[in-house]
């Protein structure tokens, strides 16, 4: 049994997550690029948790560390629950593509050589239910006997939904589902979404389309430079920038075309060279001296922020 909080099982639970990149710099010096740094994150179960934040603040690699599918020269520490036990390599083998399933990002995971009727299909999955999602995604049975490359983009990031949504899971991470898909059928994977969260399953929905994701999303994580800069209830971005606690977060909101479309000054720092204190602190109207110190995620409002100035 997981562990109990508000009657919901806590499905995953990421704590001071680090991961770096070895690499050799000119000449033959290995040098390490922590890409995150003490990210936080838990999603529970009959929930969906959305996951926004800029380009490069470590989503993907987040998906990546909770599957066991980081590349080689990467180095991971801190701890990931599943189920309220410790995730270990074995278990994250044993457990994806079946209790935990990934919806990648890139088109480019699906096998370039097989054909798709039998990658979706997979080793368990039963010719029935493929075409059953198939249905549902709008597929018909001849893209069963096509290669990756006939797909247009739109096709080809159905069949990645398909792929993820055969198996019974208790933890969905879709890394961003929805680009080339028309508004119609990004509903549609996002109704489904919140159809397997309302059965008992927790989805952890990367987005950068905000809107989308809180037409269904029960709670926000956003990040930041590769790190958890708030965790709140979805509410709090459909009320607006007063209700959220990181100025990051409220800048964000800013920054969309609905809204006033100002971007934000400055850029997000690079990874090989990070501030000490708060990663946000250059660009951030409220910054002070105490943004300098470590920055710890503190409880404010009914979630969860990373900055010392957050009432
Ligand atoms: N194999 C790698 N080696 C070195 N650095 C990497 C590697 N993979 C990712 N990174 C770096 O880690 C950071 C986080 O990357 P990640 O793909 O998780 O970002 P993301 O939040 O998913 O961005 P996007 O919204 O563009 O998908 C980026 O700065 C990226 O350059
Ligand atoms: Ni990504």
């Amino acid at each position: 049994m997981g562990v109990l909080n508000n009657n919901k099982e806590s499905v995953l639970k990421v704590k001071n997550l680090t991961v770096s990149f070895s690499r050799y710099d000119r000449g033959w010096n290995k040098t390490n690029l922590q890409v995150i740094h003490s990210l936080d994150v838990e999603v529970f179960s009959g929930e969906i948790l959305a996951v926004v934040g800029s380009s490069g603040s470590g989503k993907s690699l987040l998906a990546h560390s909770v599957l066991g599918i980081l590349p080689d020269n990467a180095t991971i520490t801190g701890s990931m629950e599943f189920m309220g036990k410790p995730l270990t390599e074995k278990d994250q083998k044993k457990l994806r593509g079946e209790q935990i399933v990934l919806i990648p990002q890139s088109v480019e995971f699906l096998d370039p050589l097989m054909k798709v009727g039998k990658q979706v299909k997979g080793i368990k999955g039963t010719v029935e239910k493929m075409r059953e999602a198939f249905r549902r995604y709008g597929l018909s049975e001849n893209v069963e006997k096509m290669y990756p490359f006939q797909l247009s983009g739109g096709m080809a990031r159905r069949v990645l939904v398909s792929t993820a949504v055969m198996e019974k899971s208790k933890l969905i991470i879709a890394d961003e589902p929805t680009p080339g898909l028309d508004m119609e059928m990004a509903m549609e994977t996002l109704r489904h979404f919140r159809q397997l969260a309302d059965q008992g399953c927790g989805v952890m929905l990367i987005t950068h389309d905000i809107d989308l994701a809180l037409s269904v999303a029960d709670r926000i994580a956003v990040f930041y430079a590769g790190t958890t800069v708030e965790e709140c209830p979805a509410e709090d971005f459909i009320k607006g920038k007063k209700a959220l606690r990181h100025p990051y977060s409220r800048a964000f909101i800013d920054a969309l075309p609905q809204n006033s479309f100002k971007p934000i000054k400055g850029t997000q720092p690079y990874a090989g060279d990070l501030p000490k204190g708060c990663l946000f602190a250059d660009r951030c109207p409220l910054r002070t001296e105490e943004c300098g110190g470590k920055i710890q995620m503190s409880s404010v409002r009914g979630g969860k922020v990373r900055c010392v100035h957050a009432t």
